[in-house]
C-alpha cells in the first residue's frame, strides 16, 4: 500500500480459478507480524480486517470476491506465504485463491519460472503445500498443489434444522473446517439456477453446525470455525465424479432469523471442499487413493483430485490430497482510498 497525500493505492491482480475470483496483492509491502504463518493470519484478523473489506467489498469488489495477501514465508524453505481474505474473514488456505495467487507471481515472474515446470512451496497457518505449476508460454496452464492434510471429523451426524428438518452431514477439514450435506438432503438442485436457495440452506447449516459441532485444527488450534457449507451430489456431465457448490458467508447468520440466511457461492469447485469431501468419502471406502476425482461447479468447472497417500494428524486419520486447477488474470488494478471517502470498509448491501 502506497501513501501519497491524503490517498492510498493498492496494487493487486485480479485471478480467477475455475470461476471463483481471488484478488492478489503480491506487492502490498504489509507489515504483516509473526513468527509463524499461524501468528501472521491471527494478527491479518486483528489489523487488517478494515483492508479486506475495503479490498473486498462494494464499491471496489463485490459479494463473491475472494483475496489474497502474497506475503514473506515464515518457514524460509517456502517460496511465499498465503494469507486468505475470504467475506466472512481470514483463513488459512484456500485451492481456487491459492491457484490465483501462484497464477498471478508466475505470469508477472515475480517467482523464479522454469519451463516446462515450476515448483514452488507454499507457507500457510495450517501447514507447507507444494505447488507444481505446467508453464506454456510463460502461461501457469495448469496448478497442482498437494494439499496440507484432509480428514473426517464425523460422518452423517445429524443437524436439526429450522425450516429444512433432520440433515445428516459431514464435519471436515480440507484446509478449513467444512459442514457437508448431500443438496438432496436440503432439497435444492445443484443448478446455477438456483443459486439463491442454494446459498439459503447453505448458509443456515453452515451456522448451526458452528454452533452445535466445535472443531479445532490439530496443529494450529485458532482455526476453530466450521468456515464453510459444501453441498454435494451426482453429475450430469460426462467424466465428472460429481457436482458441488460451497457457500460462503457475506454476514453474520442467526438460525433463528431467517432474514439471515445469505451468502454466495464459490463459482469454482472449491479446493479445500474437495478435499474435505475426498476425506469423507476415503474414509467410508468410496475412494481409493490414486484415484482421480473430478469434482464439477454449478458453472461446469472442474478440479481434479487425487488422494496419494494417509497419514495421522493428532487424533485424526488423515489423506494427503492433490487438486489440479487453472487460474486467469483478468485485471491488474490500483485500488485507490481516498481520505474523504465515506466507505473506507466498502459497504454490502442484501439486494446482491
Ligand atoms: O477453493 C477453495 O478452497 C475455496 N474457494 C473459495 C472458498 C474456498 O476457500
Amino acid at each position: 500500500m502506497a501513501a501519497h497525500s491524503d490517498t492510498y493505492r493498492i496494487d493487486a491482480i485480479d485471478v480467477h480459478a475455475a470461476g471463483e475470483p481471488g484478488r492478489v496483492l503480491v506487492g502490498s509491502h504489509l507489515h504483516v507480524k509473526g513468527a509463524t504463518m499461524a501468528e501472521r493470519l491471527r494478527y491479518c484478523e486483528a489489523h487488517l480486517d478494515g483492508l479486506r473489506r475495503l479490498l473486498l467489498r462494494e464499491p471496489r469488489g463485490h459479494p463473491a470476491l475472494c483475496g489474497v495477501l502474497v506475503l514473506p514465508p515464515a518457514d524460509p524453505s517456502a517460496d511465499f506465504g498465503l494469507v486468505v481474505m475470504e467475506q466472512g474473514g481470514f483463513r488459512p488456505m484456500s485451492g481456487s485463491n491459492l491457484i490465483c495467487a501462484v497464477t498471478a507471481l508466475v505470469e508477472t515472474g515475480a517467482v523464479p519460472v522454469t519451463a516446462p515446470v515450476t515448483e514452488l512451496t507454499v507457507d500457510t497457518a495450517v501447514g507447507l503445500v507444494r505447488v507444481r505449476v505446467d508453464v506454456e508460454g510463460g502461461r501457469a496452464a495448469q496448478v497442482t498443489f498437494a494439499n496440507v492434510p484432509a480428514f473426517a471429523v464425523a460422518l452423517d451426524h445429524v443437524l436439526e434444522l429450522p425450516e429444512y428438518g433432520p440433515v445428516p452431514a459431514d464435519i471436515v477439514f480440507g484446509g478449513q473446517f467444512y459442514v457437508q450435506a448431500r443438496a438432496t438432503d436440503l432439497g435444492v438442485p445443484l443448478e446455477p439456477s438456483a443459486a439463491k436457495e442454494i446459498a439459503r440452506a447453505g448458509a443456515v447449516l453452515r451456522a448451526v453446525a458452528q454452533q452445535q459441532f466445535p472443531v479445532s485444527h490439530p496443529l494450529n488450534p485458532a482455526v476453530d470455525r466450521i468456515a464453510l457449507t459444501m453441498l454435494h451430489g451426482p453429475s450430469p456431465t460426462p467424466g465428472a465424479s460429481g457436482r458441488n457448490a460451497v457457500v460462503l458467508p457475506n454476514g453474520e447468520v442467526d438460525p433463528a432469523d431467517p432474514a439471515t440466511w445469505t451468502g454466495t457461492l464459490d463459482r469454482s469447485p472449491c479446493g479445500t471442499g474437495t478435499c474435505g469431501r475426498m476425506a469423507a468419502l476415503h474414509a467410508r471406502g468410496q475412494l481409493p487413493l490414486n484415484t482421480p476425482f473430478v469434482h464439477e461447479s454449478v458453472l461446469g468447472t472442474t478440479f481434479t483430485g487425487t488422494l496419494l497417500g494417509t497419514t495421522t494428524l493428532g487424533d485424526h486419520q488423515a489423506v494427503l490430497p492433490t487438486i489440479s486447477g487453472r487460474g486467469w488474470i483478468t485485471a491488474f488494478g490500483q485500488y485507490v482510498l481516498d481520505e474523504t471517502d465515506p466507505f473506507p470498509h466498502g459497504y454490502t448491501l442484501g439486494d446482491l
